[in-house]
């Protein structure tokens, strides 16, 4: 493994230990609370949320108010290696697992996300971000950015905070990270 690895492995475990501790309901609101307040500006812009896993903290409710008003979808895996697609989602959506236990739903258009909502293990206070290393959101905000603003909101507990992160170069900057204390822009 090469230094920059390994060091992200550890970030890593220390981030999803903080998580875990962080996770309950009464922080899952307060943050959906403050998302709403941020997506408020792009209403009926298409958004990408997703579907929680682990100690994630659950966007789900702020998407079910987003998808009154414009679409949504949540992130689908095709192959390794390559972009998310985005396939659109409403609470009343059939799901079925996905790899990673993460639900997809079962049929339903494509969407060209131009607002993402991005889980994260952890973020620094320069926008960098740590997922679980499949390099999956990194493709993906750098695929569409080639063709127009993406906006990258990390959505995490704010806990998550890390200092300084290890970086490498095709990491994709978060634009603002929305926790259950508030918003913080990069
Ligand atoms: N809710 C949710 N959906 C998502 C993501 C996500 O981070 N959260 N993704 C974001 O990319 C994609 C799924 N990617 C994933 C990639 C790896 C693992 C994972 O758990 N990998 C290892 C653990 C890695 C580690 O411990 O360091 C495992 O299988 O145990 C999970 C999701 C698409 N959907
Ligand atoms: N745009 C890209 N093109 C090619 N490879 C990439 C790209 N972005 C990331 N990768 C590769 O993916 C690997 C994993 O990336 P990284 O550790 O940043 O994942 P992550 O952001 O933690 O995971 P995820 O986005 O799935 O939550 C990197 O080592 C990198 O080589």
């Amino acid at each position: 493994m090469t230094d920059q690895a390994d060091q992200k492995a550890r970030a890593r475990r220390a981030a999803f230990a903080r998580r875990k501790t962080a996770k309950s309901i009464e922080h899952d609101d307060a943050a959906c609370g403050h998302l709403l307040e941020v997506l408020r500006t792009d209403v009926g812009k298409p958004v990408a949320g997703y579907m929680p896993i682990r100690t994630e903290v659950d966007p789900r409710p702020a998407m079910a108010a987003m998808a009154r008003t414009g679409p949504v979808g949540v992130p689908v895996i095709e192959a390794a290696d390559t972009p998310l697609r985005f396939r659109r989602w409403t609470p009343d959506s059939e799901m079925i697992d996905g790899p990673f236990g993460a639900k997809v739903p079962v049929s339903g258009s494509w969407i060209t996300p131009a607002v993402l909502i991005v889980p994260l293990l952890a973020f620094d206070r320069s926008g960098a971000r740590l997922g679980y290393g499949g390099g999956f959101y990194d493709r993906t905000l750098a695929l569409l950015r080639q063709t127009a603003p993406a906006l990258a909101v990390g959505f995490a507990f704010s806990a998550q905070e890390a200092d300084a992160l290890p970086t490498e170069p095709t990491d994709e900057r978060l634009d603002m990270v929305v926790t259950e204390a508030g918003v913080i822009r990069f």
